[in-house]
Formats: structure tokens, C-alpha cells, sequence
């Protein structure tokens, strides 16, 4: 891959918008500008100016659009090099004019993530920040968005070095004890030292789970018998009419999906038919989907009625099963602490229920970090060797000391072999 040539693409997202985004970044980028702008010179504009001016076709003079251009020199830009952006207006039928243009003057359509990829060759990002990168323009919920905003600001990346230089040290101290044993180097407090750095990495990997249900989101199924209140709890957390209701049983047939962002994670609830044994062909079908559906969710609200006496059971996954007992507001027919009160039609428990929800999806720890597959991969390898380099005495846990530190850098990037480094710039969109 030409690290240097100029490269051009769309950034902003295909279809009509106020204004659209075309990138150029690479050695000639200001020539390149130059030849397609009419208006003030791009070469003689500052680094962080812009002018405006218009889009044309060098070859027959006709104005393209009427556009924003903005300058950024070399070092100083996303890319490193010097880079330039055209806003112009957002319709495809600019934006690929003006793309038509800047190749038929020497720009080449930049690949997936090239940007970002520059901006990592050339030491504007390590991995771990680029990766954020992609997740901030993936990120769906708030949760997401933080995680992924704490990880471009380098949270993430000044962890891992603290404990890649702990370990380096450590390693260095041992080095000295081996070549000198007879002059009075101090003596190791490896094992002190290795406890706080593992337990560091356990640390980070419980959040794993946490960052995976922030990026991926998580599918929330509401089942239970016919006329236990499964709709009507389904509108009460929505917060709005989405599923009928009625006090006839069997009302919801077929399932009905919502989209619902509670605590930053963006959840897919699932409201079912009522389960109960039926003749009807149709209802039947309802039933089966509503047990299938319970089967594949994240986490299952099992919902009953405790106005009315306790039915027996469905099959149900228990260990992603919250029980829920509704309608809270009038005479229960039983009690069971297992059980959230709920009243959808008062909304008295609710936050409470919320509050559980919050708990099953996403553990105690509170899930502020960005941590990508790969990241988590490379987390428990550094696990594994910490934990090696524990068991062993002193003067022999060099090799697995160096072997996590070797995978802690994993993740910031300074030690990723170049097909790891490809493979996360394949998951950009062009243009990023
Ligand atoms: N129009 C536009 N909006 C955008 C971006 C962009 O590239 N263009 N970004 C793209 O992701 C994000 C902003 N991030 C950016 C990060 C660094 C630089 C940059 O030029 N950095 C230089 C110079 C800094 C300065 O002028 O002070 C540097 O780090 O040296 C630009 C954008 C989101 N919004
Ligand atoms: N008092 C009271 N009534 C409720 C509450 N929740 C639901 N109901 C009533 O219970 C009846 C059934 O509610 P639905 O939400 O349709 O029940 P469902 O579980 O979706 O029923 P199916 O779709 O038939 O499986 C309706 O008449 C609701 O108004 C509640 O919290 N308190
Ligand atoms: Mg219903």
C-alpha cells in the first residue's frame, strides 16, 4: 500500500444532506486543490483556514458546487500530511462530481479507514485510539459513545502502557539481579508487583462484557401466560402506546419489536403471545415463536399477573430470567420475594425493575471502557502469562513477564504484525 499518494473520498453518509464532506489527503493534495477551486488559492491558505469558493471541472471550466474549503497542513492534520476538505452541498450529485474531478487530477479513491490508517502510520493515533474511532462512528447508544470517547482521548491506551512500563521494569530489575548478583542491587518485589498489574488486567477484562452490550446492544423478551400485562409492560417501559392491550386474552398474536435505549444500551424489546396450551393452529404458532424468542434473547422478563393465582411455569432460559409480578395496584392473590412488584398502570416499581435490568446486562461494574474483541483477546493472553510468571521463582519469569508485556502492547499497537493491523482498518467505512 502507498503510504504517501493522494487519496481522496466521500465522508459524510451516502443519500441527501445539508452539506456533504469530501476528503483529500496525501503529498500534491493542495495542487490537486488547487486545479479543481475557483477562488482564493488552497496553496496559499494557513493550516486550520478555510474559504469559500467554487468546485470545477478543469477541463471544461463548469462550476461544480458552491463550496467550503478547508486547509490542513502537514503535520498538523488528521492524516499527518496535508490534507484537504471540500464542504460542499450534500447531494450525491455533487459529491461524486467532485470526486469525478479530483481522480481525473491524480487523486485515488481512498480504501476503508485509509485516513485513519495514515493517521496511525504516521503516530496521530496507536490502535487502541484508531479502534476508537470506528466505534465512535458505530456507536448507538450513550453508553457507547462514552466508552468510545474515553478510548480517542487515550484512557484506555495510558492504562496499558502504565502497566507495560511496570512490567518492563520489572524485567530490567531482574536483568540487573542476574548480571550482578554480587553488587548490591535491591532485592525483587515481583510478586507485589505482578498481584497489582493482574489484578489491573482483571479489571479491565470485567468490563468486557459491559463494552460488548454497549456496542451490540442486547434483545429484551417480555413472555408469560395470556393477560398477565406483558403489552401493557412493554408500553409502560417505552414510555409510550406501542402494543395493544385489552383484557381479552390472546391479544398480542404474532411478537412486536421496539427499540428502547435504557441506561446508554440500546436494547431491542420484545413484546410475545401469552403462552398458554391452545387448540387454535394460529395461537399455537404465536406460542411456539414467543418460546423461541425467550430462548434467543439476551434477557427474559418472565411476567405474571399477581392479581391471579400463579400459573405453572414455561421452559424458560432461568439464568437470564428476571420474574416479574404486575399489576401491583390491586389485591395480590400470592407473594414471592423472587418476584419485582410492578403496576404498569401506576408505574409504581418500575424504577426498580429498570435498576434490575441494569444489573443483569451489565454487572456492577459500571462499563466505561471501550475494549474491542481484539482487545479482550490480547487481555487475557497478558492474564495468562501474569499468571505463568506468578508461579514461577523469581530469577526464571523473565521469557512470561516479557510475554505480557509483549500483549499488553497488543493493544495500543506497538507490537501488531501488519495483517492484525489490516484487519482493523477493514471494519471502517470508506471516507473514515
Ligand atoms: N469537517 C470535519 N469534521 C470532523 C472531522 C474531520 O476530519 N473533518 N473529524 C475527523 O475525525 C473529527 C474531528 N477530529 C479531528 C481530529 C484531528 C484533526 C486535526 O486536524 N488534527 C491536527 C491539527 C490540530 C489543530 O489544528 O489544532 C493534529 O492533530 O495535528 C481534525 C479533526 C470529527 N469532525
Ligand atoms: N390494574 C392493572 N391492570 C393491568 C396492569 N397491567 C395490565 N393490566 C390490564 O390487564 C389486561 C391485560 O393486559 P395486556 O398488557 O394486554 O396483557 P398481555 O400479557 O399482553 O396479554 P396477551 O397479549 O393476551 O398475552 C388489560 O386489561 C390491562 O389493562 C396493571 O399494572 N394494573
Ligand atoms: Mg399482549
Amino acid at each position: 500500500m502507498n503510504l504517501k499518494d493522494p487519496i481522496c473520498a466521500i465522508a459524510t453518509p451516502p443519500g441527501k444532506g445539508a452539506i456533504g464532506v469530501v476528503r483529500l489527503s496525501g503529498e500534491g493534495a493542495l495542487e490537486i486543490a488547487a486545479r479543481v477551486w475557483r477562488g482564493k488559492d488552497p496553496r496559499r491558505l494557513k493550516g486550520g483556514r478555510f474559504t469559500l469558493g467554487e468546485v470545477v471541472d478543469p477541463k471544461t471550466g463548469e462550476a461544480i458546487d458552491q463550496a467550503l474549503l478547508l486547509v490542513f497542513r502537514a503535520p498538523r492534520s488528521y492524516t499527518g500530511e496535508d490534507l484537504v476538505e471540500f464542504q460542499t452541498h450534500g447531494s450525491l450529485a455533487v459529491l461524486r462530481r467532485v470526486m469525478e474531478v479530483l481522480v481525473a487530477e491524480g487523486a485515488r479513491p481512498a480504501g476503508r479507514g485509509e485516513f485513519t490508517f495514515r493517521a496511525y502510520m504516521n503516530g496521530k493515533l496507536d490502535l487502541a485510539q484508531a479502534e476508537a474511532v470506528l466505534a465512535l462512528v458505530e456507536a448507538e447508544g450513550e453508553l457507547a459513545r462514552r466508552q468510545a470517547l474515553r478510548a480517542l482521548e487515550g484512557a484506555l491506551s495510558r492504562r496499558i502502557e502504565a502497566l507495560e512500563n511496570r512490567l518492563l521494569d520489572l524485567l530490567a530489575h531482574i536483568q540487573a539481579l542476574l548480571d550482578y548478583p554480587e553488587e548490591g542491587v535491591e532485592p525483587l518485589e515481583a510478586e507485589r508487583t505482578l498481584r497489582e498489574v493482574l489484578a489491573e488486567v482483571e479489571a479491565l477484562l470485567a468490563q468486557a462484557k459491559a463494552s460488548r452490550l454497549a456496542q451490540k446492544g442486547a434483545r429484551l423478551a417480555l413472555i408469560g401466560a395470556p393477560n398477565a400485562g406483558k403489552s401493557s409492560l412493554l408500553n409502560a417501559l417505552l414510555g409510550y402506546e406501542r402494543a395493544l392491550v385489552s383484557p381479552i386474552p390472546g391479544t398480542t398474536r404474532d411478537y412486536l419489536e421496539a427499540p428502547l435505549e435504557l441506561f446508554g444500551i440500546p436494547l431491542v424489546a420484545v413484546d410475545t403471545a401469552g403462552v398458554r396450551e391452545t387448540e387454535d393452529p394460529v395461537e399455537r404458532m404465536g406460542v411456539e415463536r414467543a418460546l423461541r424468542i425467550a430462548e434467543e434473547a439476551d434477557l427474559v422478563l418472565y411476567v405474571v399477573d399477581r392479581s391471579q393465582p400463579k400459573p405453572a411455569p414455561p421452559p424458560l432460559p432461568w439464568a437470564r430470567t428476571l420474574k416479574v409480578a404486575t399489576k401491583s395496584d390491586l389485591p395480590p392473590a400470592w407473594e414471592d420475594p423472587e418476584f419485582l412488584p410492578v403496576s404498569s398502570l401506576t408505574g409504581e416499581g418500575l424504577g426498580r425493575l429498570k435498576e434490575a435490568l441494569r444489573e443483569a446486562l451489565l454487572g456492577r461494574e459500571g462499563g466505561e471502557v471501550l475494549l474491542t474483541e481484539r482487545q479482550v483477546e490480547a487481555l487475557l493472553r497478558a492474564k495468562e502469562r501474569l499468571e505463568e510468571a506468578l508461579a514461577l521463582p523469581e530469577d526464571l519469569m523473565g521469557l512470561a513477564l516479557e510475554e505480557a508485556a509483549r500483549a499488553l502492547a497488543l493493544l495500543t499497537g506497538k507490537e501488531v504484525a501488519e495483517e492484525v493491523v489490516a484487519r482493523v482498518f477493514q471494519n471502517f467505512c470508506v471516507g473514515k
